[in-house]
């Protein structure tokens, strides 16, 4: 992989790509260039590596997503001397607080809850403040596309076709998910992971308008076309959701940080004590029993007594590791998880009120609602299937005849959305697992390897493919590590 620049405009294209795909990416470039200029952080934390105070680290902590910087802090306020190296120019990962005209936007994780008890932990230690999302908490009307017509019925009977669905699709979570972190499948559910989320809608026979209105929310959660999710993911998150889908929409689109998530990064790389080097990119890992030796893209190296890899399970194919990593971490960064659809603001014109759309995968959003409303104007979020034929997230014209179908008297101003799937250091939106691979490569995602430990949401026990998946992860890795440094003191 050749060297990028910080905002990774001249990073390598990971796969091969189609035409559609290639217009998407050069998108990609402008915007991520773009988007990373009005994300400065508030805090220098390249101050101390130009400072060079760092001659040995104990810890190498490999990515500066949540699981990184919590597993750098941990071990930092444990008295390891911990050196972070993230490749972007900022901290965050696949969490991006930007602007988007006089407004800041997520455009990636965002919205967190006091039932992730991880992430809530940190809000209460840093005292930081919440936000809601009133399209998707209170929507004053739901709509959904079902066989190409928009139906509309009383909000309260729209919700009991959505809780019937949803309390069918998942029955029998009981069995698999008696306790939602124990981290592996138990036999009955190993059976159950070879179905996709498509499968299991199969399966229910529902009528096609209560059907539909299911899979748009299926695909919007697997964010991807329902039959490249597993349906033990969504097993597991109604088991985390207490077995609601109430409390499942609560604790996924209801309350984010008022500051956004950059401000949580930012307490806790300032509380942190250990050093930052960003537009640091590892290209190679090389361990023995004497230590670990890290490369860089800029052939720098690197020695520690230990290395924590934070980076997403879809990157890990980029770097080299001597000895090769277990089937299972280098089968997952092949295939890849499925989360790789889009997150669209788009501003719109005309009266906006709080509303919440739903449309199957046919259809190139899946979920939409309010993010701010307004009289004349507002702002709408969606989510998509990735590489819809003829539909361009990047340009306003495009999404504006999908927006109509629901909202004829909009019009679509502008839209921002960031190429996540095409971004060499994510390839991939949230963590959804495809059929099959929990079962068969979970044990070895989560396995230590000599001196190296993995951290990250993507391998997390409980809201995996979240932040407090992450930060859960970042914290257990931290124990870890810090247990191998007192036994080789
Ligand atoms: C569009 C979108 C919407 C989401 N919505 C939500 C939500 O509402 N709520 C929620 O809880 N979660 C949400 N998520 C998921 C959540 O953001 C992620 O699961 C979580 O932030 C991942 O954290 P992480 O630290 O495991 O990985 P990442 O955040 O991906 O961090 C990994 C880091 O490793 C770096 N890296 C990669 N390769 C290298 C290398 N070779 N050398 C050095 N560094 C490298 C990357 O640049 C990155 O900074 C969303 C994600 C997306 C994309």
């Amino acid at each position: 992989m050749q060297k990028p620049s910080s905002d990774g405009s001249s990073a390598n294209a990971p796969h091969e790509l189609s035409d559609s795909a290639r217009a998407s990416r050069r998108n990609f470039l402008r915007l991520a260039g773009a988007a990373a200029a009005g994300s400065a952080l508030s805090i220098d934390v390249n101050a101390a590596a130009r400072s060079g105070a760092m001659k040995k680290p104990d810890v190498v902590v490999v990515g500066g997503g949540f699981a990184g910087v919590t597993a750098a802090r941990e071990l930092a306020h444990a008295g390891a001397r911990v050196l972070l190296l993230e490749a972007r120019n900022r901290l965050g990962g696949r969490t991006f607080y930007t602007q988007f005209g006089d407004k800041k936007v997520e455009l990636g994780g965002t919205w967190v809850h006091w039932s992730q008890p991880h992430v809530w932990a940190e809000i209460m230690r840093y005292g930081l403040d919440l936000e809601e999302t009133i399209g998707a908490s209170a929507p004053e009307r739901v709509m959904w596309l079902s066989e190409g017509k928009v139906q509309e019925v009383p909000i309260e009977d729209s919700m009991k076709l959505l809780i019937d669905a949803s309390n069918r699709f998942h029955e029998g979570s009981e069995k698999v998910f008696p306790r939602p972190y124990l981290p592996f499948l138990p036999d009955d559910g190993a059976m159950l992971d070879e179905l996709s989320i498509a499968d299991r809608i199969r399966q229910l026979n529902l009528p096609p308008v209560q059907r539909d209105l299911l899979a748009g929310l299926m695909a919007t959660n697997c964010h991807n076309r329902t039959g490249d999710g597993a349906f033990t993911e969504m097993l597991r998150w109604w088991t985390l959701a207490d077995r609601d889908v109430l409390r499942l929409f609560d604790a996924c689109a209801h309350y984010k940080l008022k500051g956004g998530t950059s401000s949580l990064i930012d307490r806790m790389v300032g509380d942190g004590g250990f050093e930052v080097r960003l537009s640091t990119a590892v290209s190679s890992i090389k361990q023995s029993a004497a230590g670990v030796v890290i490369t860089t893209e800029a052939d720098e190296r690197i020695e520690a007594r230990y290395v924590v890899m934070a980076i997403p399970v879809n990157t890990t194919g980029a770097i080299e590791f001597q000895p090769a990593l277990l089937p299972g971490k280098q089968a997952m960064a092949r295939e890849h998880h499925a989360g790789a659809g889009h997150k669209v603001y788009m501003k719109v014109k005309g009266e906006l009120g709080s509303v919440m759309m739903y449309a199957p995968e046919s259809e190139p959003l899946n979920l939409i609602f309010t993010d701010h409303p307004g009289a004349d104007g507002g702002t709408l979020i969606g989510f998509g299937v990735p590489d819809f034929e003829g539909f361009d997230v990047h340009n306003p014209k495009s999404v504006e005849p999908f927006i109509r179908k629901f909202l004829p008297h909009v019009s679509v101003t502008e839209v921002l959305a960031y190429d996540w799937h095409l971004d060499p250091y994510s390839l991939g939106t949230w963590c959804t697992y495809r059929p099959r691979q929990f079962s068969r490569y979970v044990r070895d995602l989560r396995s230590p390897e000599g001196r190296l430990f993995f951290a990250g949401a993507d391998i997390a026990a409980g809201w995996r493919g979240f932040i407090d998946g992450a930060i859960e992860s970042g914290l257990q890795v931290a124990q870890a590590v810090s247990g191998a440094l007192r036994q080789k003191a």
